[in-house]
């Protein structure tokens, strides 16, 4: 009788489902699946490696929260393990905030602790939690464990991890935190198997998503990242606004009279590249667009990632590789290959047909950067994670 665990990846724009055989050393994904909110009716479906699907179900009509849902998943999976146990469910938690670095079992104060941090990620938090809360009605019994996106960037240190305001506010916990720690240990390993060269080197990883941000790494480990004490900062994104001058808030509420939550709702919701093209957050629609503030808001996304790759690269002192990853960084070759080009005179250069062909290497023999595409997979860090608290010694 083996053991699994079922990992549970809730992003601002779907929740990433994985099951995981844990007996050997590397989990083994069994099946995985997706439960996507964009449809007028909320379902779940659940494939195997080869896509065949092995389970769905919708939510009733009437019904809101996907508690529901968890209920029908976890009693599938239950029968899915015939003889194997569920051993445990892993969470992607987005903000640990100062409390936790490491993964932990989800017990006594944690949910309360947990959630508390809702102000500092108000897109996420919510959404990582909510079932967390409704596997805790279901099966009280079955052991819960919070992996953390802020996890990864534990060991920033000034001036990296500092914002200019009296230090009293630093003491109190207000600095940069980081995000997409999951993805970002993740292709860290990757990029120690795929190319070692640049492995001990300067790393700047750019996860493009729904959210997205950098990171810089340096052997192999976080320091700097363009997110901060929230998922707000740092790079244009599908809702949010990123980096903006924090006189731009004081007026809207001052002169606009906006309230808090107005404003709350305007820059994680209604910015970014929905905001500024009018068009969608969703980079497919933008790429297939004609509308000039489509290309406007693809343009401001470009511009504003390679500049703040340089800022990594200040941190870093140097650039010696660039990783793309995320679903805009993994897929969208026109994306990539404008940021590279803004990225020449740091020594960035890539062939546009190895980068439309997608491939793994995606730079010029001749560029003193190595700049790759490595495809994201927050579930299996998870899974690591969960194997590393469930069995003893590993
Ligand atoms: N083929 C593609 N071309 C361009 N953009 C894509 C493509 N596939 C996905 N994307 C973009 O990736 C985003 C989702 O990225 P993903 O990393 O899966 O999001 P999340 O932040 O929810 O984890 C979508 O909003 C879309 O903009
Ligand atoms: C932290 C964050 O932005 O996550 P996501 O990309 O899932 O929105
Ligand atoms: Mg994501």
């Amino acid at each position: 009788m083996s053991d699994s665990v079922l990992v549970l990846n809730a992003g601002s724009s779907s929740i990433k489902l994985g099951l995981f055989d844990i007996a050997s050393a590397e989990p083994m994904l069994q099946c995985k699946g997706l439960l996507d909110e964009h449809e007028k009716a909320p379902r779940v479906v659940v494939s195997d490696a080869s896509g065949k699907q092995l389970f769905t179900k919708r939510r009733a009509s009437g019904t809101s929260g996907n508690s529901d849902l968890f209920s029908d998943m976890l009693a599938w999976t239950d029968e899915y393990l015939a003889d194997g146990r569920l051993a445990a469910v892993g969470h992607r938690i987005v903000h640990g905030g100062q409390t936790f670095s490491t993964p932990v079992v989800i017990a006594g104060q944690t949910l309360a602790t947990l959630e508390a941090l809702t102000p500092l990620a108000p897109l996420h938090q919510p959404r990582c939690l909510a079932p967390v809360r409704a596997i805790l009605s279901l099966q009280s019994e079955l052991t819960q464990i919070a992996c953390f996106d802020t996890a990864f960037h534990h060991g920033l240190t000034p001036p990296a991890n500092r914002f200019a305001i009296p230090r009293q506010f630093g003491e109190r916990g207000i600095r940069r935190y980081g995000f997409h720690g999951l993805s970002f240990e993740y292709v860290a390993s990757q990029i120690a198997a795929i190319a070692p060269q640049v492995a001990d080197k300067r790393v700047v990883v750019a996860h493009l998503g729904n959210g997205a941000s950098l990171c810089a790494l340096r052997n192999g480990k976080s320091v700097d990242t363009t997110m901060g004490l929230t998922p707000l900062d740092g790079l244009v994104m599908g809702t949010r606004c990123g980096t903006i001058d924090p006189g731009v808030l004081l007026y809207l509420m001052q002169a606009e009279k906006m309230s808090v939550e107005d404003v709350q709702h305007l820059l994680y919701e209604g910015s970014g590249l929905l905001g500024v093209s009018g068009v969608s957050a969703d980079m497919r629609a933008l790429l297939a667009s004609h509308e000039p503030a489509a290309r406007e808001a693809i343009d401001l996304f470009t511009f504003r990632v390679a500049a703040e790759v340089a800022v990594m690269a200040n941190t870093l002192a140097g650039l010696d590789g660039l990783v793309f990853t995320g679903g805009i960084g993994e897929h969208a070759a026109e994306i990539r290959q404008r940021i590279c080009d803004r990225l020449s005179w740091l020594g960035v250069s890539i062939d546009p047909a190895a980068n439309a062909r997608g491939e793994q290497r995606i730079a010029v023999k001749s560029s003193p950067v190595d700049v790759l595409v490595i495809p994201t997979n927050e579930e299996i860090t998870i899974a690591r994670h969960c194997r590393s608290l469930l069995v003893p010694g590993c």
